[in-house]
């Protein structure tokens, strides 16, 4: 019955994630689960998204086998770019009418990290760099305050997905408590997320940086370490910082080098 609309830049784990959410719904209740997607349509996406009204036809025919698949026992899980935010409303046109729940899955990542797996790719399955580029530059986020894109569950690269979460959401029929996932991203910044994990990782890497010419005591960027952290440690703190700031965002995205400095500074006492 429910739709799970995946969303994200081009080669962001939209279908690995997809993957996942097939796998736990499977397992853990009696429904199939249909993952619609442009691989099953066999087209050759560079070409799709280098022609205007060829993608918009690729559109047509995904929402159209969504339209088919949506019933009311089986779970539709809509596995592509879904970038404009006019398309993911006429979804959500759709699912109203028929009735049944919606949510997106935002797979979340920065240009760099989806171009390097772009890149890493098996070349058939690669997208070109004008393409890759120009999707980059014509994705619309979405945005937990309209209706359309709600319930929003963003996902970064090392998350595990809020499975619970996702499945109250759409069979529970009420919106999920108000967690991590759930929360509206600051107003001043549709990019907070990706600023929050790009300015933890770059002062986790200043750190780890500067231990290789610091003895133990040496003042680094942490002031008060007086022993060595390895990448480890410093990762598993990351990742409680970003679930916690993630509950708790920032209008200005430059505070958070020195909320992140001050947190390791608290922790590593
Ligand atoms: N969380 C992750 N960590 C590391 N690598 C990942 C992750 N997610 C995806 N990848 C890598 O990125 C590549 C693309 O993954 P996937 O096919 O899931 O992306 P996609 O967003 O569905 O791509 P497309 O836009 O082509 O549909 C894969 O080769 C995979 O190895």
């Amino acid at each position: 019955m429910p739709l799970i609309v995946m969303c994200g830049y081009p080669c962001c784990g939209k279908t690995r994630r997809a993957e996942e959410l097939k796998e736990y719904f499977e397992q853990n209740c009696d429904r199939k689960v249909f993952i619609v997607g442009d691989g099953a349509l066999d087209v050759d996406r560079n070409t799709v998204y280098a022609d205007s009204q060829k993608e918009k036809n690729v559109r047509a025919s995904l929402k159209a086998e969504v339209e088919r698949k949506v019933n009311k026992d089986d779970i539709v899980i809509l596995d592509s770019l879904n970038y404009i935010k006019g398309y993911r409303y006429e979804l959500y046109c759709l699912t109203k009418h028929a009735q049944t729940p919606h949510c997106l899955v935002y797979c979340l990542t920065s240009d760099e990290v989806s171009s390097s797996w772009n890149t890493n790719r098996y070349a058939a399955e690669q997208y070109t760099r004008d393409i890759f580029d120009a999707l980059v530059l014509r994705f619309e986020a979405p945005d937990s305050r309209n209706r359309w894109d709600s319930p929003l569950f963003t996902i970064l690269k090392d998350d595990t997905l809020p499975y619970e979460a996702i499945s109250d959401a759409l069979f529970k029929r009420k919106a999920p408590p108000p967690n991590q996932s759930t929360q509206s991203q600051p107003l001043s910044s549709a990019n907070f997320l990706y600023e929050l994990d790009k300015i933890t990782q770059d002062v986790l890497m200043a750190i780890f940086n500067a231990q290789k010419t610091s003895v133990p005591g040496d003042v680094i960027s942490v002031p008060g370490v007086t022993r060595t952290i390895n990448m480890a440690e410093l990762r598993k703190l990351r990742r409680q910082f970003i679930s916690y700031t993630k509950t708790h965002p920032t209008e200005n995205t430059g505070h958070i080098s020195n909320m992140f400095v001050q947190y390791l500074n608290k922790s590593l006492h």
